[in-house]
This record gives C-alpha cells, sequence and structure tokens, in this order.
C-alpha cells in the first residue's frame, strides 16, 4: 500500500521544497532563492563577512537598491545630508567589494526595495525570499515565501545563502464578495487588521484568498501582502495563477523560453490542497466594506470613513483603554468627532504599500483638473520606484499631479519613515498611504492617518476625509 500524502497548504509546500536539514526540535536550515539588500540593514552584515574573509556566497542570487535614506529632490549632486551620504556610499562600496548588483540612486531600476523586486521579475511563485526589511512580505503575492530577517540573519543569508528557521502556523484569510467602487486592496488589509488585531497573526504565514483577493491586480495583492506584517504575522501570500505570471512576463531577470514553460509547470503546483489544515481560519465580506481610515497609533486602531473617533472609555480592559487614550491624545483628536471633519494638513501618496503605478492612476483619476485644498500645507506624491516614475511621467500623470498643486518626488521610501528629509512637522496632521502609524513615524510628533490612494486623493481636494463612494 502507498500511503497518501497529506493535503499540504501553499506554505507548507514552498517551506518543504527548501529544506536543507531538519534538527529533531523542528529547527530546519531554509535555502534562500533570492536576498533583497537595503542601505539600513546591510552595512554590519557586510562587515561581518570582510572580518572574517567571507564572500558572498551567491551574488547573483543578491540585489542592492538603496530606498530610506535619499532625499526624494534632486539627487543629480548627491546625497546632501551626511548620514545618510555615509550609509548610501557604504552600500556602493559593499555592493562593489562582493560582486553584487546594485542599483544606485540615479539608476532607473531604483526605488523601493519591495517595489523593485517584483519589477524586476527578481521575485517569483514559490521561491523564498528574504530582506531586511519588515515589509519583505509583499512579495508573497506572487506565490512566494517571502519574509524580513534581522542583520545577524542578513550576514547569515549573504555568506551562505541559508536561513535557520521554524516552521510557522498556517493561517487562511479568507476574504469574499466584490469590493463597492472606491473600496480596494487597502481597505482590505487594513480591515483585516483592524479584526484580527496587530498581534493575529503571530506565528503564521498567511495565506489570503477568496473571490476579493483572486479580484485584485497583482498591485494590490502586494499591498494586502505587504501589511500582513502589520497584523503580526511572519508572512502572506497568495497562490499564484494567470495574473501574476502575466504580470512577470518578460521582467528582465524572470525566466524566458524554455525556461519560463518549465516554471509555469511548477507554479501551476503551488495551490492549497483541498483539506489541508489550518491552524487558524478567517473570514472577510469585501462586498460590505467601506473606505477604512486610522483614527489611533497602531494599524489596529481603524474604522470606517462613516464613522467617528471611537471612545477609549467603552474599553473594558485596563491596559487597552489607557494606550488608547493615549493614542487619541496623541493623535489630537476627541472621542465622538466624525472621521469626515478632522482638518488634515498633508497627503502623502506613495511607499512600499502604495507606491505602485496603479495606485498612481488611481490619485490622477480623481485629481484630474481639480486642485488640493487650500487649507493644506501641502500635497506630495512620491512613486516607488525610478520606472513607475517614467511609466507615469509617460501617461501624463505626473502633470495632472503637479497642476491640482501637489509635489512630484523622486523615488524612495519617503516619508513613510522618518529616515530622509521628507518628514511631518510636530503636530502636522496627515493623510498618508503608507502602513505605519505609530508615534514619531513620520517625523517627531506627526500625526499619522493610514488610508488608500483613493481616499488620500479625496481628502487632498477637501482638506478632509471623505467617502470615496459618494463621488461618483
Ligand atoms: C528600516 C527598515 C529596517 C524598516 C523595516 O524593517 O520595516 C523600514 O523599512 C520600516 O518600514 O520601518
Ligand atoms: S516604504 Fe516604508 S514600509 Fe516600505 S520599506 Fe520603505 S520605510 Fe519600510
Amino acid at each position: 500500500m502507498t500511503a497518501t500524502k497529506a493535503p499540504s497548504t501553499l506554505y507548507d509546500k514552498i517551506f518543504e521544497d527548501h529544506v536543507v536539514d531538519r534538527q529533531d526540535d523542528g529547527t530546519c536550515l531554509l535555502y534562500i532563492d533570492r536576498h533583497l539588500v537595503h542601505e539600513v540593514t546591510s552595512p554590519q552584515a557586510f562587515e561581518g563577512l570582510r572580518m572574517t574573509g567571507r564572500k558572498v556566497h551567491a551574488p547573483h542570487k543578491t540585489l542592492a537598491v538603496v530606498d530610506h535614506n535619499i532625499q526624494t529632490t534632486d539627487r543629480s549632486k548627491g546625497i546632501q545630508e551626511e548620514e545618510s551620504r555615509i550609509q548610501v556610499e557604504a552600500l556602493a562600496q559593499n555592493a562593489r567589494d562582493f560582486g553584487v548588483e546594485y542599483f544606485n540612486e540615479l539608476d532607473i531600476r531604483q526605488g523601493i526595495v519591495h517595489i523593485v523586486g517584483p519589477e524586476q521579475g527578481f521575485t517569483l511563485p514559490g521561491t523564498t525570499i528574504v530582506c531586511g526589511d519588515s515589509h519583505t512580505s509583499t512579495h508573497g503575492a506572487f506565490g512566494a515565501l517571502a519574509h524580513g530577517i534581522g542583520t545577524s540573519e542578513v550576514e547569515h543569508v549573504l555568506a551562505t545563502q541559508t536561513l535557520i528557521q521554524k516552521k510557522a502556523k498556517n493561517m487562511l484569510v479568507q476574504v469574499d464578495g466584490k469590493p463597492a467602487p472606491g473600496v480596494g486592496a487597502k481597505d482590505i488589509t487594513l480591515a483585516i487588521i483592524g479584526e484580527i488585531g496587530t498581534a493575529g497573526g503571530t506565528g503564521s504565514v498567511i495565506e489570503y484568498a477568496g473571490e476579493a483577493i483572486r479580484g485584485l491586480t497583482m498591485e494590490g495583492r502586494m499591498t494586502v501582502c505587504n501589511m500582513s506584517i502589520e497584523g503580526g504575522a511572519r508572512a502572506g501570500m497568495v497562490a499564484p495563477d494567470e495574473k501574476a505570471y502575466a504580470y512577470l512576463k518578460d521582467r528582465p531577470k524572470a525566466p524566458k523560453g524554455a525556461a519560463w514553460d518549465e516554471a509555469l509547470r511548477y507554479w501551476e503546483t503551488l495551490r492549497t490542497d483541498e483539506g489541508a489544515h489550518f491552524d487558524r481560519i478567517v473570514r472577510l465580506d469585501a462586498a460590505n466594506l467601506p473606505p477604512i481610515v486610522s483614527w489611533g497609533t497602531s494599524p489596529e486602531d481603524v474604522i470606517s470613513v462613516t464613522g467617528a473617533v471611537p471612545d477609549p472609555d467603552e474599553i473594558e480592559d485596563e491596559v487597552k483603554r489607557a494606550s488608547k487614550k493615549r493614542a487619541l491624545e496623541y493623535m489630537g483628536l476627541t472621542a465622538g468627532t466624525k472621521m469626515t471633519e478632522i482638518p488634515l494638513d498633508v497627503i502623502w501618496i506613495g511607499s512600499c504599500t502604495n507606491g505602485r503605478i496603479e495606485d498612481l492612476r488611481t490619485v490622477a483619476k480623481i485629481v484630474e483638473g481639480k486642485k488640493i485644498h487650500e487649507s493644506l500645507d501641502y500635497g506630495m506624491i512620491v512613486p516607488g520606484s525610478g520606472l513607475v516614475k517614467q511609466q507615469a511621467e509617460a501617461e501624463g500623470l505626473d502633470k495632472i499631479f503637479i497642476a491640482a498643486g501637489f509635489e512630484w518626488r523622486e523615488p524612495g521610501c519617503s516619508m513613510c519613515l522618518g529616515m530622509n528629509p521628507d518628514q511631518l512637522k510636530p503636530g502636522q496632521r496627515a493623510a498618508s498611504t503608507s502602513n505605519r502609524n505609530f508615534e514619531g513615524r513620520q517625523g517627531y510628533r506627526g500625526r499619522t492617518h493610514l488610508v488608500s490612494p483613493a481616499m488620500a486623493a479625496a481628502a487632498a481636494l477637501t482638506g478632509r476625509f471623505v467617502d470615496v463612494r459618494t463621488l461618483g
């Protein structure tokens, strides 16, 4: 009698396909197919190699790009801020010394590491992908097992092309239904985090499935997988399908010819088997989903745009009540204020969550022929990569943005985090398409409301949050 193989999940399959060694306690050595590197978490890792006389094990499976520290204004005369310049120069030097391909700040292919990977076809279904960056989960949109690692692990992967890992739990997030026009991937992901909380995915890899996920473009799936980390998960993934293949076909680093056909045959097997076990299943109906806005200092602090700032006094748990009270204080909000009545100072559009071409098209459609509201301090749009910028300009989107009064910048992480000159001033309140809203994230004492690109665009026109479903 032949033993039948137990049904396995997409995560199980990719994990098992990459196990090099397994210890009795379940600790595994995983083979890593792709390693993305950026300037913030790699200097000590390269230094570690240098000090011990080791090489990068597989330079051609490693790709370095600069994104966090660089200014988004003209870079032709170099990086202005000294500390950033030193870090950027270190990455350039390390890439040279260790034979790693590097997209510098003037390269058209440069951009936020999680936008560059898929764009280049470096990100592929069924691969294990790591980067010293928490939002590596983004690449899971292609059916890759992609997670963020720490700097010591970056060194380990550089030196050995392997990573020590224990198998995570399987979690299924099933999103059914068709969202209303104007409601999309960002609202879905914020709603999921609102539902499960920032610890909801702890110790798990999330597989996203269901009609609403299938209906998303690759850009939308990347938005959802990107924020898996805000839901506490180790990684997020979507089974690859025709949309993933179409996105990747003919990308510079994607397989070509017979190698593509062979890859496709493997990719087709990357499905969760009927009856596979999930440790936890969460369901969400996208059909009734409103546009979502965050009100607090955690990505789980979310509410419908039609709602009001919640009252912490209604929370039973004392610790949670105190923390949400503090969040309201930091955000300068009063319980009961309607979300649509909160005046904004800054509109920021970009990041690895929402800095792709589709996001910019969405924004352009809403702001075309209109002006950003006079009460705003400014609105800024930062393309996620040089290629996104080039595509946007080829479509004339930059002209629409500039005519509407937005600043149009060079690619990078920009105001997603306060590591470069793009920062909120104390007290400034932003509608932001990024993924994190903790205290000081976008600048000292800055206040962040996480929203979708459509919601950010609509808010730019009125200086307040608007229900995009009412725009027609
Ligand atoms: C700087 C980097 C290590 C960090 C991360 O890992 O996420 C950054 O990208 C962020 O979004 O906070
Ligand atoms: S855009 Fe923001 S979230 Fe993404 S990698 Fe850069 S800093 Fe991190």
